[in-house]
């Protein structure tokens, strides 16, 4: 049998109350994670995303968004089983940081600029551990010592200011897994960064993941970084899984419109210079994202779709199941 997964989302639906009405960011949601595996949630901004990873962390904005719909499963870390929608406050801040780990786009908003690096890395190993001062201090040093910063003694005595950007990066990522999380929840943790730095955080990632045995769950818009560091991947839009299935067969055979328009406007190497030197633009999806206020019934990328036919419009199409584990939300998936 196979182990119960670290993270089990099952019929997850977000909603947004604003002013114009209801915005469901997230709708009819599954998803797992496994002990090992990296799952990344890729589309364009605006698909929900964000709010997935935001649900599962319990951290939706107060009085705005709610879950409506779905469970949510996590394995801690000891073995046990909890439905993450159904507890909160304390019970719920034990599990953050301590079950999982978080690891934002922009790493001065996890760090605190009037404490040292080694006193915000120390701090979850005290309070979530019990270690003592002088303990939780030295393995904030190893910790950094494992995310790659030279020197991590000196570096620990400094302020957030005094690290560079892929510094403060790696920093974070020492104090997400202070704790030895089972599950790390990436929000495009490279996003930031010069590109050469990027490769190299994406790279600790991997080795972290595989060292520890974790699950990752990786939220990007960037196809590469999809095909660079992920097991599977959950392609969104407008708030719907449209395509799910290992990188490998999604990306050999994308079975959903959206998932073939985006590998589309991704060049390929070498192919935006010949593009660009021949005048041609790289191909994009035409048309926007539909509002998330009143979704039509039909499928939401319909309007966009060049395979559209009536029946996408009248009805919300059912993942279907493509072989492999390929799901694909599309009723004409085998002519894509
Ligand atoms: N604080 C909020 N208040 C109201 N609506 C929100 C809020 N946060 C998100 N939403 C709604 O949820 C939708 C999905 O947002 P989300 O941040 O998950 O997108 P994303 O795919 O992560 O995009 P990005 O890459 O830009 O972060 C948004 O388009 C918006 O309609």
């Amino acid at each position: 049998m196979q182990p119960e997964p670290i993270l089990a989302v099952s019929g997850l639906r977000t909603v947004f109350h604003i002013a114009g009405g209801d915005v469901v960011a997230v709708r009819d949601l599954d998803l797992t994670v496994a002990a090992g595996e990296t799952v990344a949630l890729v589309g364009e901004s605006g698909s929900g995303k964000s709010v997935t990873g935001l649900s599962v962390m319990g951290l939706l904005p107060r009085g705005i968004g709610r879950i409506a719909a779905g469970t949510l499963r996590l394995r801690r870390k000891s073995g046990e089983m909890v439905e993450l929608q159904a507890i909160g406050g304390e019970a719920l801040r034990r599990v953050r940081g301590n079950d999982i780990g978080m690891v934002f786009q922009e790493p001065l908003t996890s760090l605190n600029p009037v404490y040292t690096v080694g006193e915000q890395i120390a701090e979850p190993i005290r309070i979530h551990l019990g270690r003592s001062r002088r303990e939780a201090w030295a393995q904030a040093v190893r910790l950094l010592e494992d995310v790659g910063i030279p020197d991590p003694a000196r570096r620990a005595g400094q302020y957030p200011h005094e690290l560079s950007g892929g510094m403060r990066q790696r920093a974070t990522i020492a104090m997400a897994l202070a704790c030895d999380p089972a599950l790390l929840i990436a929000d495009e943790p490279t996003t930031a960064l010069d590109v050469t730095i990027q490769a190299q955080i994406l790279d600790l990632l991997a080795r972290l993941q595989q060292e520890r045995g974790m699950g990752m769950l990786f939220v990007t818009h960037n196809l590469g970084v999809v095909a660079e560091i992920a097991d599977r991947v959950a392609v969104m839009y407008a708030g719907s899984i449209v395509e799910t299935g290992s990188v490998t067969r999604v990306f050999a055979h994308p079975r959903h419109p959206y998932t073939k328009g985006l590998m589309r406007s991704v060049p390929r190497l070498g192919e935006a210079t010949a593009l660009k030197e021949a005048g041609t633009p790289l191909p994009t999806i035409s048309g926007s994202v539909p509002s998330l206020v009143n979704l039509p019934p039909g499928c939401p990328f319909a309007p966009r779709c060049p395979y559209r036919i009536d029946a996408c419009v009248s009805a919300y199409p059912p993942l279907a199941d493509t072989g492999e584990g390929q799901l694909s939300r599309c009723i004409r998936w085998q002519e894509v």
